[in-house]
Parts: C-alpha cells; sequence; structure tokens
C-alpha cells in the first residue's frame, strides 16, 4: 500500500493521553481538503453555493485523481498512464496503457526491454491509456466529453481523440513536450478544435487521496 505523508499534522497528545488517533488524522486531512477548495473561492465570505469555476476545479481535481488511480495498475514499470472521460460530471470511460486483451503473457518480456529493434520493445504493442478509455466507454459514444489524462497525448491518440469526438483534454504532464510526435499532436487538436490545457494541481490531488484514504495514519 502506498502511504502518502507529505504535509502530515504534527503529532499531537488526546485527550486520553493516546497519540492522536487515526480518526483524528482522516479528520484534519479532509478540514485541510476543505481549506485548499475554500481558499480557492474569490471571498472569504462565500460559504454559500460554490461558483461554477470553483465548482468546475473541484470536478477537475476529482477526475484527475480517478486517472491516476487508473495509472497506478499500469503493467508499464516505466511510464504508467491514465485516463478518465467525462460526460457533464459522469465518468464514462477509464482506461491505462497495458497490452491487448490476451497478449499481456506474450508480451510481458517487453516491459523492461530497450532495444535497437523497435519490434522488439514495448511501442509497437501497447495499447495507450487514452485508447483503452475510449474503448472501455459505458455509453453510446464519447462526443462532446473531456479526457483527464496523466501524460499529453501522443499524435496517434491525439487521432482518436478527435474522432471520437471528445472537445477537451486535460492533461498533468507533458515530458515529451519537445518530440516531434507532440508537435503533431498540438497541430492536430488545434486544427480540429480540441481544447487541450495542463492541469497543475498536483498537490490538491494529493490532499484528496490523503483525506479519502481509509488506512493513512
Ligand atoms: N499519452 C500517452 C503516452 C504514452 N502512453 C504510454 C505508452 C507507453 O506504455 C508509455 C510510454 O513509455 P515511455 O516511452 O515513457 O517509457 O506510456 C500512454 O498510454 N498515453
Amino acid at each position: 500500500m502506498v502511504r502518502l505523508q507529505h504535509n502530515m499534522p504534527p503529532k499531537t497528545r488526546g485527550q486520553h493521553g493516546n497519540e492522536e488517533s487515526s480518526r483524528n488524522i482522516n479528520y484534519i486531512r479532509s478540514k485541510k481538503l476543505r481549506c485548499v477548495m475554500a481558499s480557492k473561492r474569490k471571498s472569504k465570505d462565500d460559504i454559500s453555493v460554490p461558483s461554477l469555476t470553483h465548482r468546475q476545479y473541484e470536478d477537475d481535481v476529482y477526475f484527475m485523481s480517478v486517472a491516476l488511480m487508473f495509472a497506478k495498475k499500469s503493467p508499464d514499470p516505466s511510464t504508467k498512464v491514465g485516463a478518465c472521460i467525462v460526460n457533464e460530471g459522469k465518468i464514462v470511460g477509464v482506461g491505462f496503457n497495458m497490452m491487448p486483451n490476451g497478449c499481456e503473457e506474450a508480451f510481458i518480456k517487453l516491459w523492461k526491454r530497450d532495444d535497437e529493434d523497435r519490434l522488439k520493445t514495448k511501442y509497437p504493442y501497447v495499447c495507450h491509456a487514452e485508447l483503452n478509455a475510449i474503448m472501455n466507454k459505458t455509453s453510446v459514444d464519447v462526443k462532446g466529453c473531456t479526457i483527464y489524462v496523466t501524460l499529453f497525448p501522443c499524435n496517434e491518440c491525439a487521432k482518436l481523440i478527435i474522432q471520437s469526438g471528445i472537445r477537451k483534454v486535460l492533461y498533468l504532464s507533458n515530458k515529451y513536450a519537445d518530440t516531434e510526435d507532440n508537435e503533431a499532436s498540438v497541430e492536430l487538436l488545434n486544427r480540429a478544435g480540441v481544447t487541450h490545457r495542463p492541469f497543475t494541481l498536483k498537490q490538491e490531488v494529493r490532499d484528496l487521496l490523503d483525506s479519502i484514504n481509509p488506512f493513512a495514519e
């Protein structure tokens, strides 16, 4: 189990002289998350209905967290990618990078292989997170949806995104930003009118995961 321990509150003595209970820690964490969210509101007095922008921001945190959790399931030891497709606030597809169904065993050795011969690497065979999320969709189609993805889509995934009718891409990392493939992705998405923007709220995602982890100490 991964324990998320950043910004842990200092240990204090409880009412009965015991170390702070895990219940208290979870309470503090959820309170911390509420504070983080509240600090993004325009005014301190704004404790009524959160603004549309704020609700969208909260949704972005939740859906990117889902994408991150699915990335964790990827068998790729070097780059784990997760994707979550959302339609009007509801998740309609999730995915992570993996070998095609039924080929996992046959290609298992390729995950760690670095070879001049591309056919002996994972690259020609792996199904990207975006492809899996689109193929796993629970709705008839994903037209007009937003995709939350932990790594900027490659040019092949950009084509899939466009053809499937997804209209918006939010991504965490863009570690291949300087590559030609990436340039092609940007060109494709721009030409097709698909919005794309980075999502840099990693601390909020961590706070959210901390606040819901019932086993964290
Ligand atoms: N948008 C993306 C980009 C990449 N992937 C997958 C494909 C590979 O499994 C891995 C990249 O491997 P690396 O060259 O970083 O070792 O990430 C994806 O699913 N979606």
